[in-house]
């Protein structure tokens, strides 16, 4: 069996895209500072961009979870493998992801960062696929909904292979 990608969303889609997400969150975030969470691995590249193209003060921080392992599909158990630096309590906080694919990944993280009280808590993701979701989870802000195919690239991986592709493909398998 081998493996192709063909392209989704063309890089300079998906640029585009996440310039016009930064320039929403800018408007709604106004002079105060804004703590990014970037959810490794997946979200490591949308959320640089984010951060480039967002006006004002803006601080990061990475917490990395993962529940699909070298799958295409979810384990349902998330687990958390690196903690974030620095505490939330008082902070306006974004949660960066690349993907809502069963929701299980954000609804677990919604609750445990909630907890560390946050002054606000946001949610972002840069695809969203609701056709696959097994959870409810509300996002505050989407970059593009999918078909329910598993994608790669832009960060997103199928056996950790594939993240550093610019743009969002479909991974096909052939005979
Ligand atoms: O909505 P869900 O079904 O929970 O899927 C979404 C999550 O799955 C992927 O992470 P993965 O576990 O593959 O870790 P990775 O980011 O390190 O690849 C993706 O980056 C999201 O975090
Ligand atoms: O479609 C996908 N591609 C890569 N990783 C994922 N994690 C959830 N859904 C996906
Ligand atoms: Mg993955």
């Amino acid at each position: 069996m081998t493996e192709s990608v063909r392209v989704l969303i063309p890089e300079e889609e998906v640029n585009k895209r996440i310039k016009e997400m930064a320039e929403k969150i800018s408007a709604d975030i106004g002079d105060e500072t804004i703590t990014l969470i970037c959810i490794l691995k997946g979200s490591v590249f949308f959320s640089c961009e984010l951060a480039k193209n967002i006006k004002g003060s803006v601080m990061l921080d990475f917490m990395s979870v993962t529940s699909y392992g070298d799958d295409t599909k979810s384990s349902g158990v998330v687990k958390i493998i690196k903690d974030l630096d620095d505490p939330l309590e008082g902070k306006n906080v974004l949660v960066v992801e690349d993907i809502i694919d069963s929701g299980r990944t954000l609804s677990y993280l919604l609750k445990n960062l909630k907890a560390r009280n946050p002054k606000s808590l946001r949610l972002c993701t840069l695809l969203d696929k609701p056709d696959r979701r097994v959870v409810d989870v509300s996002v505050d802000y989407v970059g593009f909904e999918i078909p329910d195919e598993f994608v790669v690239g832009f960060g997103l991986d199928y056996a950790q292979r594939y993240r550093n592709l610019p743009y969002i493909g479909v991974l096909e398998f052939n005979e």
